[in-house]
Order: structure tokens, then sequence, then C-alpha cells
């Protein structure tokens, strides 16, 4: 009995320390973010790269070549490096004397810049430019009272206002996206064949249109794009062989098509806006017609995974910066959307561990 008494008082004690640690990993999770964006803005990982050689260096070596002419401090470098290891953006190759080396992993590969200048780096810059940053410590005020905008708080005007009176703004937000879509676009066209067929597609929130300029690459039976955006927007879009940009709001009405895709735009919107949008692709599309949607989609359970994580952390940036009452939803949520506008048939196609293709047939 004394010996089960005993086991209880230690298990509580070390669960106990667990949970310190918990909270003390959780009280500085901001030096992950904020060491990240400051190994990106100095170009680390392409002075790793070096068109692939990706050779272990030291923090010297590394100062050395993206500081020619001197200057900078190896060892606070050296603490970035190392904390960054712990979160598998770099391999560290400790020598028998001690020496540090670093070489990129998996993840810190996708922060180098591609041949068409685009990387995952740029969605880690946007995310934590200023105006976004002052925007986080009245995350609180969307809790007390959902009609006030955290972002809107801080800046004074919305966040797509905000970036649209600023090209280099704008700029960052194309990047940000485009990095992260266009592989994400690759690996979903050589999944998923729902494109064939169709002549005239719309892409509603196309932004840069990027994502119509890879579908017709693909499906070149696709010979209308449309590409659909606010106006501020499409008018500093770059021009795509096919693609007609054409500014609006989604909200009033859509471009008539074969079929209509939305992709990572939902999220900013509310229930409302969202029927909305969906009542006004409904008017717009020919009987069958096909509604493709590629959105984050929420699990049902909450866990601890990475992917759930990834999900749940950037529904919280939808409300910060965007909009209180846009989210990331269920797969359920979103049939029930279908059904609520008309489309008897739906079908969820997760072919990546963040966005998901949702099908709505008419
Ligand atoms: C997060 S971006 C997504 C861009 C692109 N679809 C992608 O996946 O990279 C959302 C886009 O939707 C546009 N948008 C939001 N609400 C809209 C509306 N009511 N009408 C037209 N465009 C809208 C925004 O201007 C923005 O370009
Ligand atoms: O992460 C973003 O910046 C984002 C994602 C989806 C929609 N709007 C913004």
């Amino acid at each position: 009995m004394v010996e089960m008494k005993e086991d209880v008082t230690n298990n509580t004690k070390m669960s106990e320390s667990k949970a310190r640690l918990a909270i003390l990993e959780l009280a500085h999770i901001m030096s992950v973010p904020m060491s990240l964006t400051t190994i990106i803005k100095l170009k680390v990982a392409e002075a790793i790269w070096q068109d692939g050689s990706n050779t272990p260096l030291s923090a010297a070596d590394i100062l050395a070549r993206i500081r020619p002419h001197g200057g900078g401090d190896a060892d606070n470098l050296q603490r970035l490096l190392r904390m960054l290891t712990s979160y598998d953006i770099f391999d560290e190759h400790l020598s028998n004397c001690g020496q540090r080396k670093y070489s990129l992993t998996n993840i810190g590969k996708i922060l180098v810049d591609d041949y068409q200048g685009l990387s995952c780096a740029y969605f880690m810059l946007q995310h934590h430019q200023d105006a976004l940053m002052r925007a986080w410590p009245l995350i609180g005020e969307a809790v007390e009272d959902p009609t006030i905008q955290p972002f809107v708080k801080a800046n004074k005007e919305p966040a797509f206002e905000y970036y649209s009176k600023r090209p280099d703004e704008m700029n960052l937000f194309f990047k940000s996206l485009s990095g992260m879509s266009v592989p994400l676009m690759k690996d979903m066209l050589n999944k998923y064949d729902g494109f064939l067929g169709v002549e005239t597609l719309v892409d509603v929130g196309g932004s840069s249109g990027i994502s119509l300029r890879m579908i017709m690459d693909k499906y070149p039976n696709v010979r209308n794009g449309i590409n659909f955006d606010f106006p501020d927007t499409v008018s500093s879009a770059p021009p795509i062989p096919g693609v007609t940009h054409v500014g609006g709001d989604a909200f009033e009405s859509v471009p008539s098509g074969d079929a209509i895709f939305i992709k990572w735009t939902i999220v900013n919107w509310t229930d409302e806006e969202c029927i909305l949008v969906f009542n006004n692709c409904y008017k717009s599309l020919p009987e069958n017609g096909k509604l493709i949607v590629c959105e984050p989609v929420l699990p049902e359970q909450t866990d601890e995974s990475h992917r759930t994580r990834a999900l749940l952390g950037a529904d919280i940036f939808i409300m910060t910066m965007y909009k209180t009452k846009g989210k990331h939803r269920t797969e359920q949520q979103f049939k029930q959307l279908g059904i609520a506008t008309g489309f008897p048939h739906f079908r969820a196609f997760y072919f990546d561990p963040y966005l998901t293709l949702l099908e709505f047939q008419k």
C-alpha cells in the first residue's frame, strides 16, 4: 500500500515537471518564428545550398558567405542555427573537437528560391510582417466582441486594403501564397483529373492567376481561363496567355463557366458569405456543372499531430488577420454548405495533408 502511494506521488511529480517543461517550451515558442524569419532574411539557406551542394558549414563559414565584407557575430548565428536544428530546419554535424556545422534538411531546402524565384520562405516572411505582428496582441478582442477585427484595430484598415495600397506588401502576399501553391498545385494536378472536359474555367479569388496557368498547362482542354478577384488585386496580376483577368466581388456575382474553381479563399468568408458565393456559383454553372473547391479541411477529432496543429493554428491566424468569423471548416460543414445551396453531389479528395479537394456538382 505504502509502495503504491509513493508510486503515485512520483508519477505526479514526474507529470508536474513535464507539465512545467511544456509551459517553458510554449513560453519561448516565439523564438522559433522570429529566428526563422531572421535566418530567411539573412539568406542562410541559400548560403548553405549553393546550387545543390548542401555542404555542412559552420556559422563562421555561413557568415563569410552572407557578409563577404566582414561583420556579424558567428556565435549568435550559431545559437539560432542550433535552436532551429531542434525544429528540423537544419541537420547539425558535431565533430569530435566540438565544432558544429549545419546543412539543410528537407524542411530547410524548401526555403531556397526555385528557378521562378519562389519558395516557402515568403509565407513565413509575409506572416510576420510588422502590420500582422501588431494585430497578434489584440486577438482577445475577437473573443470579447467579434465585430472588432484585430488587424483593423491595429492598422486602421482591413488587411487586403492595406496590402493593395502598398505594392511591396501586395507582391509579398502574391509570393507567399504562390510559393506554397505551386508545388501543391503540381501535386494536385498529378492526382486529380476533374478538369478534363472543361473549356471555360473560372477561378474565384484567383489572385495572380498562377493556379489557372498551371491548370491550363496541364489540361489544354481548358481554353478560356477567367481569373476573378477584386479589381485592386487583378489590376496588379501579370498577363497570362488564355486568361482574362476580371475584377469584381463574388458576393455580388460570379462570371459564368463550365466549372468554377475556388482555392484557399473560402477560409476568409463567414458562413453567410459562403452561402452567398455558393448561390452565385450555382447560378453561373450549367446543368451538372462542377464547383471545385480546394481548401483546408479540419479533422473532427482534435489531436496533437502536426497536421491538426497547422490547421488549427492557421484558423486563429484567419480570425486575427482577415475576418473574426472567417474560419477553417470540417468536411461535414462543407457538405452542409453544398446541400444548403442546391448542390446534391459532394465528394472529398484528400490529396494533401493541408488542403483538400471538395467537389460540388449540380
Ligand atoms: C488567400 S487568397 C487565395 C489566392 C489563390 N486562390 C491561391 O490559392 O493562392 C484569397 C483571394 O480571394 C480574393 N477574394 C476574397 N474575397 C473575394 C470576393 N468577395 N470577391 C472576389 N475575390 C475575393 C482575395 O482578394 C484574394 O486574392
Ligand atoms: O495564410 C494566409 O495568408 C492565407 C491563407 C488563406 C487565405 N488567406 C490568407
